[in-house]
């Protein structure tokens, strides 16, 4: 018998989910691509590009954005003959200092026979062949810098581009850096001299709402799927769920994507909202055992505690530390393991909330104006449990009757907010 065979397709083109799928139009950034344009015509003028920085959350359409645009630019200035323009795209996720983006850059622009070798030369090398390069390809050259913050502090490559012109590096060339970052406080550590030219016009994309959410997945899923086989609350459920969390087009595609896919290994003829639920579950279960991977054992076990207080004491959600504090310590004892200190388990409660497994608020504590802490599952009891169990993390504990109550109460499958 057959190991592999044909299943029954929901897809037409399933790649059209994948995130590096470039669409041909954008939706619901009407706004943000007027301004943009905006900022992109001095080049199709032939003056001096702008330097731009683009922000926003993740999975807003910061990177489709300027690839759409850049794509037009490229493609409408070949009508006039009197400009050369140039895009490089770079992902600095790997970059990690201004030596390696030099060195990519200089790459990019060369021939591939022509390459240089990634270590060996000291930094002034490297930017030295820049630079040439850059005179020698002449014209406009529009430099994407995405994820720019990960090129950490050893930034001077963001100081040394925007200004080689004027520091006389270069004559023939005239080039324009766009930086895209979803780290919100990336600009506040750059150094001043830095900020006044890489943000020189900048642009805040906004998390989406269910309504573009929807539009931008109906635009694709006609493309991704069979006609008819997604029934009529699929894309309403994806729009809403993405909405709800960070408004990431990404985050909705993903779980659209593996709805159909959860239809197709069990070769149902159509996507339904079951599918829909079924896919968040799974994507939120990997989110977190991708997070939680990282986690110490008393990470896990501050998880856990978060866990037992929430079945134990639903009505008195969100909950204070102090009751999450006793709820470890007994669990710490359970696993015999010595408990942390109160501060130490407060760092852990933080770490699980920056992780986005845990939603922290502030409180005032009333008159006395003293600010707390209050913390609910930010994933469902579901998802938590299941990871924990995956990890091996817990030893002697008895996570069966743990289920088995948060069954009964009917907290399950409900984040608990
Ligand atoms: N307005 C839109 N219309 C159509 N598709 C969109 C739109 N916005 C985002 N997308 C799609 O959503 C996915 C994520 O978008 P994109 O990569 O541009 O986000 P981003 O803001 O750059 O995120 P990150 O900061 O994580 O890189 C991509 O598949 C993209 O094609």
């Amino acid at each position: 018998m057959a190991l592999f065979e044909r299943s029954e397709e929901v897809f037409e083109e399933e790649n059209i989910l994948h995130d590096d799928y470039q669409p041909q139009s954008l939706e619901e950034r009407d706004e943000e691509l007027e301004q943009y344009t905006g900022y992109l015509q001095p080049v199709i003028n032939g003056s001096q590009p702008r330097n731009l920085f683009l922000y926003g959350k993740t999975g807003v359409g910061k990177t489709a954005t300027t690839k759409y645009l850049l794509q037009h630019l490229e493609e409408d200035a070949k009508k006039y003959e009197d400009l050369t323009i140039r895009t490089v795209y770079l992902n600095c996720e790997d970059l990690t200092s201004s030596y390696r983006v030099a060195v990519s850059l200089v790459n990019q622009l060369r021939d591939s026979e022509n390459q240089i070798s990634r270590t060996g030369y000291p930094l002034n090398a490297v930017y030295e062949k820049l630079w040439d390069r850059i005179d020698e390809l002449g014209g406009t050259i529009l430099i994407v810098l995405d994820e720019v913050d990960y090129i950490g502090e050893d930034d001077s490559i963001l100081y040394q581009l925007p200004r080689a012109r004027s520091n006389g590096k270069i004559e023939q060339a005239r080039v324009g850096i766009i930086g895209i970052s979803n780290d919100f406080k990336f600009r506040e550590k750059l150094d001043p001299r830095v900020e006044d030219t890489l943000c020189e016009r900048e642009l805040h994309f906004p998390p989406y709402e269910a309504a573009d959410l929807h539009n931008i997945l109906e635009k694709r899923a006609t493309l991704a799927f069979k006609e008819g086989v997604l029934e009529g609350d699929v894309i309403p459920l994806c729009a809403a769920f993405a909405a709800q969390d960070k408004g990431s087009a990404r985050q909705s595609l993903d779980l659209l994507l593996e709805a159909g896919d959860l239809a197709r290994r069990q070769s149902d003829p159509t996507v339904t909202e079951d599918h829909v639920r079924d896919a968040k579950q799974l994507l939120e279960k990997q989110r977190i055992e991708e997070s939680m991977k990282e986690l110490t054992s008393h990470g896990h076990l501050t998880l856990l505690a978060v866990v037992a207080s929430t079945v134990a004491e639903p009505e008195s959600l969100p909950l204070q530390k102090q009751v999450l504090y006793d709820q470890y310590q007994d669990l710490a004892q359970t696993t015999d393991r010595d408990p942390l200190g109160g501060r130490a388990f407060h760092n852990h409660l933080a770490e699980l909330s920056m992780l986005g497994i845990l939603d922290r608020a502030k409180q005032n504590e009333g008159r006395s104006g003293g600010i707390y802490y209050v913390y609910k599952l930010d994933v469902t009891i579901d998802a938590a449990l299941s990871t924990l169990e995956n990890l091996h993390m817990t030893g002697n504990l008895d996570l069966d009757s743990l289920r088995k109550n948060a069954r009964e109460r009917g907290l399950m499958t409900i984040d608990s907010h």
